[in-house]
C-alpha cells in the first residue's frame, strides 16, 4: 500500500454520517480533511468534534477542491444523485451510501458518469463485510448446506428514526420505506443464493400502522424466486422493540441459522450466534470478530481505502447497489399492485 494517507470528504453529519466520520478517522490509511453540512448548527458541531478538518455549509465547495481523494456521502436518500453527480463530476472516488439512488434512471446515469470518469463508486451495503453475515456467506460457497433452496431474511426493530427535517417519514424523499432496511436483505438473499441461479420474480404485501398514512409500511414481506427454483422471504416488522435480525438458509444437504440481537442496531454490545447442521450434527460456528453495523463501517472504509490505494476489489459495486435499488422498486409496485413483477437480468420491472 501506498505511504500516504487516502483523504476522505464527508457530505452530511448526521445521525450515520457522524459514524462515518469516527470510522474514516479510525482507519489508519485515511484522513478526515473536509465535512460539509447542512445547517449552521451540524456544521458547528463538526468542526468541534474535528477541529482539523475543513468545514462548509456547501457541499459544493467540498466537492471542487483539489486535495481530496474521495467523498463519502451520507444524506436523505432524495439527495444521493444531486449530490453524487457533483462528487464524481469533479473526479472524486465515491463511497454512496444505500439506497443508491431512489430511481433507476438516476442509478444508470451515476454508474455511466463513474465509467467516464474513470471513477470508484462504492454503496454503502456494508452487512456484506460482517464477521457473522459473511461466514454464512462463506459457508455455502464452501458447500457446507449443499445446494441453496430457500434463505430467509428477517427483522424485528423499533420504528425509524424520523432523520433530519423527518425526511424518513416524508414518502417524496425517502422514496419508499422498502429502501430503508428491506434493501440490505435482498442484497444478502441475492448473495446467499447466488448459486442457485438470478432472481425472476418478486411478490410482497405491507401494510401501516397508520390508516392516514398507508404509505409508510411498517410491516412488509417479499417472496423472491431464482431461475434455479430456489426462493428468499425477505421480511421486517418496524411495530416491534429492539433490534434483532435472523437468517436461515437451507440446503439440499444442511442448515445455517444466524441470529444478531441488540438494543438497538447502533449497539457495540450485541449478541450474536451462528449455528449449523451439515445432514447429521448441529455446532456452533465461532464468529471471529464482533458483528453489527458499527464494526462493517469500520471495515467499509478500510475496504475503499485498498480498493483506492491498492486496486482492492470493493465488497458492493454499483451494479450491486442499482440491483437492490430495482428490487425494492419491484417489492413496491408488487405491494400497490397486488401483483407478481417479473425481474428481467437487466432489472428493468415488468408486472408478471
Ligand atoms: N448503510 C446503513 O446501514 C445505513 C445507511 N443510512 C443511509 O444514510 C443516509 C443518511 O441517513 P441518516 O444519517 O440516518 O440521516 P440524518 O437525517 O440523520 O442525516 C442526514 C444529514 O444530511 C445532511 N444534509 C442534508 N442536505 C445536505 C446538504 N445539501 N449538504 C450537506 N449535508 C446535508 C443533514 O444536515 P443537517 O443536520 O445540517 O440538516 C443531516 O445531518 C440515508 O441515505 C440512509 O438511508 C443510514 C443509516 C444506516
Ligand atoms: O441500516 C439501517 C438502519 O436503520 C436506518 C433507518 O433507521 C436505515 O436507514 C439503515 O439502512
Amino acid at each position: 500500500m501506498t505511504q500516504s494517507k487516502v483523504k476522505f470528504g464527508l457530505i452530511g453529519f448526521g445521525a450515520w454520517g457522524q459514524h462515518h466520520a469516527d470510522a474514516i478517522t479510525k482507519c489508519k490509511g485515511a484522513e478526515l480533511a473536509a465535512i460539509a453540512a447542512r445547517s449552521e448548527s451540524s456544521a458547528a458541531r463538526a468542526r468541534e468534534t474535528y477541529p482539523d478538518a475543513f468545514v462548509t455549509t456547501d457541499y459544493r465547495e467540498l466537492a471542487t477542491r483539489d486535495d481530496l481523494d474521495v467523498v463519502d456521502v451520507v444524506v436523505p436518500s432524495d439527495l444521493h444523485h444531486e449530490i453524487a453527480t457533483c462528487v464524481l463530476e469533479n473526479d472524486k472516488h465515491l463511497l454512496l451510501e444505500k439506497p443508491m439512488c431512489v430511481s433507476l434512471a438516476d442509478c444508470d446515469h451515476l454508474i455511466r458518469l463513474a465509467a467516464q470518469q474513470d471513477r470508484l463508486l462504492c454503496v454503502g451495503h456494508e452487512l456484506r463485510l460482517s464477521s457473522m453475515w459473511g461466514k454464512v456467506k462463506q459457508m455455502i460457497e464452501d458447500d457446507f448446506i449443499g445446494m441453496p433452496q430457500y434463505c430467509l431474511v428477517e427483522l424485528s426493530r423499533n420504528p425509524y428514526r424520523q432523520g433530519a427535517d423527518g425526511w424518513r417519514y416524508d414518502i417524496d424523499r425517502v422514496g419508499n420505506w422498502i429502501l430503508e432496511e428491506p434493501i440490505h436483505f435482498f442484497d444478502l438473499a441475492k448473495w446467499y443464493l447466488q448459486r442457485s441461479g438470478t432472481p425472476e420474480t418478486v411478490y410482497a404485501t405491507a401494510n401501516s400502522r397508520q390508516p392516514e398514512r398507508p404509505e409508510l409500511q411498517d410491516n412488509f414481506s417479499a417472496i423472491v424466486h431464482f431461475s434455479g427454483g430456489a426462493y428468499a422471504v425477505v421480511s421486517q416488522t418496524l411495530s416491534a422493540f429492539e433490534h434483532h435480525q435472523t437468517v436461515k438458509v437451507t440446503g439440499t444437504k444442511g442448515a445455517l441459522w444466524a441470529s444478531w440481537s441488540g438494543a438497538m442496531d447502533r449497539t457495540r454490545h450485541p449478541t450474536f450466534s451462528l449455528r449449523a447442521f451439515d445432514g447429521n450434527e448441529v455446532t456452533t460456528v465461532p464468529i471471529d470478530k464482533p458483528t453489527g453495523e458499527l464494526f462493517e463501517l469500520e471495515d467499509q472504509v478500510e475496504r475503499v481505502v485498498e480498493a483506492i490505494a491498492d486496486g482492492r476489489p470493493l465488497h458492493c459495486t454499483a451494479q450491486d447497489g442499482r440491483w437492490s435499488v430495482a428490487m425494492c422498486l419491484a417489492a413496491s409496485e408488487s405491494v400497490a399492485k397486488g401483483k407478481k413483477i417479473k425481474i428481467d437480468p437487466a432489472c428493468s420491472l415488468h408486472e408478471s
